[in-house]
């Protein structure tokens, strides 16, 4: 009752106020006050936007977010509208979309562009690792991993491209097995493809090796394809943090934090195992590399320095997990397509399988030697990563300032995209871009050339650190399932579609194909040459 009595007296309070002001020339007053804030604010507005690269607008608050969709898909129609760089604020980011591959390479070849935008879920991953690190910590994971990835074999040249060889055709060798036991029968390849590729990161990374059916795998599998999701989906709360306070709405980042513990309970059980066998003369692998490193830095003083003085373990776990999805899902996900395609494309698939049959024979498996001679099977993989673009949109970089390009003010901690996917179907580059064409990388002297507006790996100074890793792996099992098989739909079924589904990757919708042995039959890998596995760890259930 009081508070009744105490509302009404203010509201007459108010009313008071609001007849004296209509009664006197206090309203126009205010209204033309009003009226020159809003036009004062408009024209800064409008100022700031002009030194901006040209856009799309939108409302306050939201700004472009609610008619983003498809990211890759939609950044590809702005950017027939807007040309080949446009900004649109996303709520409180400003996206810029670099589609010339001129442009490209030249933002990403700068210092400036190296930095990684500042958003809650890129938070929940501390800025440890390689993906996601910045500044001095960034520049010196990348080279000190260049360096050690060498010695174990991610290179085209010497001792160490052998030792890469043989390890992949342990898993090339594995897989045509499994391929075989399926029988002829419609499969979903994805989770052998899965296992072949994880098991060379993770040999190359942690000495580990999964079976098939090992449960641990699958939940291991599972998280990095979720993690892959989580990251390419839109989210309110990346682009309006006020937006994460709203009752169940912080379930992304929970999710992310939730999952990476999760898969860093598993690598730190594998560095406790690494720790107590540790011979500091003789690394393993990547946990061994960084162990030592970790033991000399404490003997010679430098401990708080390294890794810029955060936590060791932590940054050598963040490290196993970039590389374990970098290297497992964009590999997994092109071998799909590369069916997809052959399966759609029955012309190339035959003239690939000629090409081996003439090159390679009928009484061995493809090595990396054949490579220089397989020209069409290596174009044929390019053409699949030029239409497939699975990674269209690299990973976002943010400028550490702000800096001038073509013109226009890129500002500090804006979120700056190269739309792959357009420079990969630009009509202007490429000669009917919607066509599988493989012969569109091989010049007049039959041999391959790829043109500099063909980035699958991106470009600059964070281009992709596994590229060489990526081709070997690709060219070895591509090789291998068209020498070995023919893969062919279940007669009725639908071709798999050209549609991706979007992650972090754009990967082909589920399908399922025959792998046929070909005739003549290619022979099993004779048993000299079964995989041997004595030097690697089996976990899960194995
Ligand atoms: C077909 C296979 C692959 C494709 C198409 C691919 C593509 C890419 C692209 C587009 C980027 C981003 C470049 C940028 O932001 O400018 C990237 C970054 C990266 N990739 Fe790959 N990648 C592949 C395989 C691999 C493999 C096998 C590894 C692991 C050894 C790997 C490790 C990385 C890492 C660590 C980065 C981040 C580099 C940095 O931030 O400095 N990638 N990759």
């Amino acid at each position: 009752m009081i508070m009744l009595f105490a509302n009404s007296k203010i509201l007459w309070g108010l009313w008071q106020v609001v007849t004296y002001c209509t009664s006197r020339t206090t309203l126009p007053l205010l209204i033309v006050a009003g009226v020159a804030f809003l036009v004062m604010q408009l024209m800064s507005l409008v100022r700031e936007s002009r030194k901006l690269p040209p856009g799309p607008w939108g409302p306050p608050i939201v700004g472009y977010l609610p008619f983003v969709g498809v990211r890759h898909k939609t950044f590809l129609e702005l950017a027939r509208c807007y040309g080949a760089l446009f900004s649109a604020r996303l709520g409180n980011q400003l996206t810029v979309v670099l589609s010339d591959y001129k442009l490209i390479r030249e933002a990403f070849r700068r210092e400036e562009f190296t930095g990684r935008p500042s958003t809650p879920l890129m938070h929940t991953l501390d800025g440890l690792g390689i993906i996601n690190s910045e500044g001095r910590l960034w520049k010196n994971q990348r080279r000190f991993l260049h360096e050690k990835l060498r010695e174990f074999g991610m290179t085209y040249m010497g001792n160490g491209k052998k030792i890469m060889e043989e390890r992949i055709k342990t898993e090339v060798q594995e897989l045509m097995i499994n391929l075989h036991c399926a029988d002829g029968v419609p499969i979903d390849a994805n989770p052998l493809f899965a296992l072949g590729v994880s098991n060379v990161i993770c040999g190359i990374t942690m000495s580990v090796r999964f079976s098939h059916g090992d449960a641990r795998f699958e939940r291991l599998n599972h998280l990095i394809d979720e993690g892959m999701r989580l990251f390419g989906e839109i989210h309110y709360g990346e682009y309006i943090p006020l937006y994460n306070y709203l009752p169940g709405k912080a379930q992304v980042q929970e999710k992310v934090a939730k999952n990476r513990e999760e898969m860093f309970s598993f690598y730190q059980t594998l560095i406790d195992e690494h720790r107590s066998t540790l011979d500091v003369n003789k690394a393993r692998d990547l946990i061994d590399v960084y162990l030592i490193e970790i033991e000399k830095a404490k003997l010679e003083g430098r401990e708080g320095e390294l890794f810029e003085g955060r936590d060791h373990e932590l940054q050598l776990k963040q490290i196993l997990g970039d590389l374990f999805s970098a290297g497992m899902e964009t590999i997994k996900s092109s071998l799909l397509w590369m069916i997809v395609f052959m399966i759609r494309n029955p012309d190339v698939k035959r003239r690939v399988q000629e090409e081996l049959d003439v090159v390679v024979g009928r009484d061995r498996l493809p090595t990396i030697e054949d490579m220089p001679g397989l020209v069409y099977t290596e174009t044929t993989i390019l053409e699949t990563l030029r239409m497939s673009s699975i990674v269209p949109l690299a990973t976002t970089h943010s400028p550490t300032k702000d800096v001038n390009l073509n013109g226009y003010r890129i500002p500090a901690g804006s979120q700056v995209v190269p739309l792959i996917n357009c420079v990969h179907m630009d009509p202007n580059l490429w000669d009917e871009p919607n066509k599988f064409n493989p012969s569109r990388f091989i010049d007049d002297n039959g041999k391959i050339r790829r043109p500099e507006y063909f980035m699958p790996f991106g470009v600059g100074r964070r281009m992709c650190l596994g590229d060489v890793l990526a081709r070997m792996e690709m060219f070895m099992f591509f090789a291998s399932m068209m020498h070995q098989f023919d893969v062919q739909m279940e007669p009725g079924d639908a071709l798999p579609s050209l549609e991706g589904t979007v992650g972090a990757t754009i990967a082909p919708q589920a399908f399922r194909v025959k792998f046929v042995p070909r005739t003549p039959p290619a022979p099993a890998p004779p048993a000299a040459s079964q995989p041997d596995h004595a030097h690697l760890r089996h976990v899960g259930s194995h």
